[in-house]
């Protein structure tokens, strides 16, 4: 079976005042051995606390996880923290936005890898020594012995990125979450890393879940894409088939907005409005309608569930039959 870890009906709530706001609401996605899936969205859309939730890093004292994730034997929302503890840094890997909050600034970055071999193998002091050089060759790291032995001050952003990665590989993990890994770096380094994720999921036969604002970065590496809004997946579609043929109104938009070598004398397109805050997002219908006013209440769904249109391809909400831009009318689309 390809199937690596199914989420089901997952909601996130996380604690305000007195109350309990859902950032990821009732959320269901299977992510396949082998294939890398993009989560995308503005920010503040959830994709982030959807991430936490799967490694379960959400402090039970601000936050709720309801629902299921199916991993192995195990349901990841509702097991206890030693397992959890267990799996994270095994088969559970996370590679953060942040390269340099992630590392530990007082230890030689040999050391920072070797602690999670020491902590999940029965390796010896020499095995493990010969496995964090292997694993600082295979992320592309020149010269592995000297920078055993450096400071992560002492290397560039995109090495100290290698390094996050490395320690998130060390123990073949066969899920794998990368956060915006590539945000803080140049492009050079950024096709690098992104060449590394891609190489990871087929020698590994990884499933690898990438955060990432950048819609370059998605048709580069991904295999499917979620887009998510106000806590939800309003679409879902293999990479090709949604590049080629968005439907949400929402997907449109950010796919409007990216810049163009056909279309750089025009206007970027800005999509109205902003997410609204967790205490303001809105529960019942559509949660974009407010930022496409101008589409007829009737198109919208009263609880919009997710359509198949195509194999594969689910979108939620029946507005994306009657969507246009705001400004075909003024005929400048
Ligand atoms: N610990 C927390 N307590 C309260 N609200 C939170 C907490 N963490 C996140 N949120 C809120 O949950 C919503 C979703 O946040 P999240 O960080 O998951 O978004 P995101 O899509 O990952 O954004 P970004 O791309 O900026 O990382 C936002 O409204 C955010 O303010």
């Amino acid at each position: 079976m390809n199937n690596l870890l199914h989420i089901q009906n997952l909601k996130t709530s996380f604690r305000i005042g007195d109350h309990y706001y859902a950032a990821v609401d009732d959320v269901s996605l299977d992510i396949n051995k082998n294939e890398i899936i993009a989560i995308v969205g503005e920010s503040g859309c959830g994709k982030s606390a959807l991430a936490f939730s799967i490694m379960g890093l959400h402090d039970p004292k601000w936050s709720r996880v309801d629902g299921h994730i199916f991993f192995k034997n195990y349901d990841l929302a509702n097991i206890p923290n030693e397992n959890l503890n267990h799996l994270r840094g095994s088969d559970l890997g996370m590679i953060f936005q942040d390269p340099l909050a992630a590392l530990n600034p007082l230890m030689i970055v040999g050391a920072q890898i070797d602690e999670t071999l020491l902590l999940h193998t029965k390796m010896s002091k020499e095995q493990r020594t010969a496995r964090v050089i292997e694993l600082l060759d295979a992320v592309g790291i020149p010269n592995p012995s000297r920078v055993y032995s450096q400071y992560p001050h002492e290397l560039s952003g995109g090495m100290r990125q290698r390094i996050v990665i490395a320690t998130a590989i060390a123990n073949n993990p066969s899920f794998l979450i990368a956060d915006e890994p590539t945000t803080a770096l140049d492009v050079t380094i950024q096709a690098q890393i992104l060449e590394l994720l891609k190489e990871l999921k087929e020698k590994m036969d990884a499933g690898v879940m990438l955060i990432t604002h950048d819609l370059g970065v998605v048709a580069e590496v991904a295999d499917r894409v979620a887009v998510m809004y106000a806590g939800q997946i309003i679409e879902i579609a293999p990479v090709e088939e949604l590049f080629a043929n968005p439907k949400h109104p929402y997907t449109r938009s950010l796919l409007e907005s990216v810049p163009s070598v056909s279309n750089k004398q025009e206007r970027l397109h800005s999509i109205q409005g902003i997410v609204p805050p967790l205490q303001s997002l809105p529960r019942i219908g559509c949660r974009f309608k407010a930022r496409i006013p101008w589409i007829p209440d009737e198109a919208h769904e009263e609880n919009p569930i997710l359509h198949e249109v195509n194999q594969g391809h689910f979108v939620r909400c029946t507005c994306y039959r009657e969507f246009y831009f705001s400004n075909v009318k003024r005929g400048r689309i």
